[in-house]
């Protein structure tokens, strides 16, 4: 079980809109290397608090810490710096369409202005594209964009990786093999991740706890029952017998 400090701690935090309040007195800590879960239906205040955990947004009453330090006291400059150590991935994948797969995983190397085609090359083969390197976005797959944008959220070891909905515009066995690289990720790399969906069976796959949101306010934590749900390896057909029960 991990045993630091968390990664990020929000005490009694508000997010107000006019007198809308996205986020209700919300405390939460995400632990070092734990999966967990984001649900709660539509307006429930996932996005917004994925707007703090990336320190976008910051809160209007309470305080948050995001990897040992609290956002809203940094310069814009300090700021910047705490967002590169925060990886996320999107519903819709976000990749730059004319860039090359490579050119896109070594984009945050290159913002950093930093350079490693070796870390590009191993990423690239961690997912399972290292032969795809030159292809572009729209020449692949919607499940192959998303190892794309997970290789690149990957390559400057962030201390927290923030999803958002991301195999919800994937098929479920797609959803599988995506599930299964996000935990693979926290098994390799330690990565803690906040998964963001409206797929509960995503958080069985993955979670190791689950927060439940309701219009603001954070109704419960608790931890997850694992379901087995990441044989990435089954047949299409297996698959489709094991989620119709054949
Ligand atoms: N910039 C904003 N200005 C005004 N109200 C906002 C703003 N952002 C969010 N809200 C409101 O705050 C509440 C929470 O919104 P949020 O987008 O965090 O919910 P969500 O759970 O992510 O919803 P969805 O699943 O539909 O994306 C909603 O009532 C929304 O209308």
């Amino acid at each position: 079980m991990p045993t630091s400090d968390p990664v990020a701690s929000l005490e009694h935090v508000t997010v107000s809109y006019g007198t809308t309040r996205a986020l209700d007195d919300v405390t939460l800590d995400v632990a070092s290397g734990e999966i967990i879960g984001v649900i709660g239906e539509s307006g429930a205040g996932k996005s917004t608090l994925l707007r703090l955990l990336d320190a976008v947004e910051h809160p209007s009453a309470g305080s948050i810490r995001l990897l040992g330090t609290d956002p809203a006291a940094l310069a814009t400059r300090e700021l910047r710096a705490l967002r590169r150590r925060i990886g996320m991935v999107f519903q819709g994948f976000n990749l730059l369409s004319n860039r090359t797969v490579r050119q896109n995983v070594a984009l945050p190397l290159k913002l950093q202005r930093t350079n490693d085609p070796q870390l590009v090359d191993s990423l690239l083969d961690y997912v399972g594209l290292a032969d795809r390197a030159h292809h572009y976005p729209a020449q692949l797959s919607g499940g192959q964009q998303q190892r794309v944008a997970i290789a690149r959220a990957l390559v400057t070891r962030p201390g927290l990786l923030l999803a958002d909905e991301p195999t919800s515009a994937l098929d479920s066995r797609t959803t599988e093999g995506i599930l299964q690289l996000l935990a693979d990720a926290r098994r390799d790399f330690g990565t803690t991740v906040v998964l963001v969906t409206h797929e509960l069976e995503a958080v069985g796959a993955i979670c190791d706890r689950v927060a439940v949101l309701e219009q603001g306010v954070l109704r419960s934590v608790f931890p997850v029952a694992r379901t087995d749900y990441g044989r990435e390896h089954a047949s299409y057909l297996e698959h489709a017998q094991r989620v119709l029960g054949a």
